[in-house]
């Protein structure tokens, strides 16, 4: 093969490459355990989005561990909104290397404070008889849905729909995020409509990862993990007039391989909601029915104050 058809093709390639592997979850060596990141894609909140500051405190943790080690578990605190302004620092703390484990402790600093705190633990591959799992529910194959845009362009062509809801579906719609998703449930595009607190639908990163290291597909998991998760909380309370919505913390545990790039099958349920918080779990299937990752969330939802006509959850 010619040169030029060789770096015509390399060139190719790279564009398919996920964005979430060639600069979201790339960090910047700056010294011994400390990283920099910085955002490519912000949400309309115009903080940084939890799933992005996940990705990255987990590649952080795993620059600093031995080849051979795959993060199983990650438990972390959202403390401080992320400014998308500036980028954010990884300071890595290595806790403990012991023969199988081992631990670190990432906070990631903006204006000098902490923004967020993670403790992440790796292990050696150990494999075992003793396995059980339970059972994938069932769902059509995402080549038989519409994606997200593809639904939302649906609603945006229903005369019934109001101007105000319109401009929303369009802001949606521009949003740059770089995963794929394709409902298996009815999604929250009419506003308004309580549902119940569950959410299923196929996701998988934008573009190529290929087979590559198993951390960077746990990397892009810990920030797909996150998108529209802490929401399930709010299904049924949609008609409450929300002031504010963040997530508070975020856990995963890693279980079999999987490949971020290929479907899976996220299934979310909130099984409480209270004291202004909402828990939401949820699990991410291999569609071959291999349950890949367990994830865990506590969200705050603030109401705005004094709205008459505000409908109790008791009342839904
Ligand atoms: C969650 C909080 C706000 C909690 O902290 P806090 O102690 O309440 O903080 P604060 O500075 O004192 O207040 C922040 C704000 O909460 C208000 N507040 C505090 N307590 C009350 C109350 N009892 N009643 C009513 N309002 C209350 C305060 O007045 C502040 O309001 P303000 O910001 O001034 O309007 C904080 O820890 C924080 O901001 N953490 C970062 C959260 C975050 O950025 N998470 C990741 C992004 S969210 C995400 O990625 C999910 C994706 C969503 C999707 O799918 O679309």
């Amino acid at each position: 093969m010619s040169d030029v058809k060789e770096q015509q093709e390399e060139e190719e390639e790279k564009d398919l490459r996920s964005v979430l592997v060639t600069s979201v979850l790339t960090l910047e060596k700056i010294d011994q355990g400390l990283y920099r990141g910085s955002h490519p894609w912000v949400p309309r909140s115009n903080t940084l989005f939890g799933g992005q500051i996940v990705g990255q405190a987990l590649v952080a943790a795993g620059l600093t561990v031995g080849k051979g080690l795959h993060a199983h578990s990650l438990h972390c605190y959202f403390v401080r909104p992320g400014d998308p302004r500036v980028p954010v620092l990884y300071q890595v703390d290595l806790v403990r290397d012991g023969r199988s484990f081992s631990v670190r402790s990432v906070r990631a600093v903006q204006h000098g404070l902490a923004i967020f705190v993670c403790q992440a633990s790796f292990q050696l591959d150990q494999p075992s008889p003793m396995e059980h799992q339970c059972c994938m529910p069932e769902a059509p194959l995402p080549e038989s849905l519409l994606t997200w845009a593809e639904l939302i362009d649906k609603a945006m062509r229903d005369p019934l729909l109001s101007e105000r809801h319109r401009l929303g579906l369009s802001k949606i719609l521009a949003k740059d995020v770089p995963i794929e998703i394709r409902p298996v449930l009815p999604i929250d595009y009419v506003p308004g409509t309580p549902l119940e607190p569950r959410q299923l639908f196929w996701v998988r990163a934008k573009g190529h990862i290929g087979e590559g290291d198993m951390n960077m597909h746990r990397c892009v998991a810990a920030y797909i993990s996150d998108y529209s998760f802490v929401r399930t909380a709010w299904h049924p309370h949609v008609r409450m007039p929300m002031r504010s919505m963040a997530s508070l913390d975020h856990s995963l545990w890693f279980h079999a391989p999987f490949r971020a790039d290929e479907w899976m099958l996220y299934e979310c349920e909130s099984p409480w909601a209270g004291s202004s918080r909402g828990l939401v779990l949820g699990r991410l299937w291999r569609r071959d029915g291999t349950l890949a990752v367990s994830c865990a969330q506590e969200g705050v939802f603030r109401l705005r104050q004094k709205t008459p006509g505000a409908v109790p959850a008791s009342k839904l």
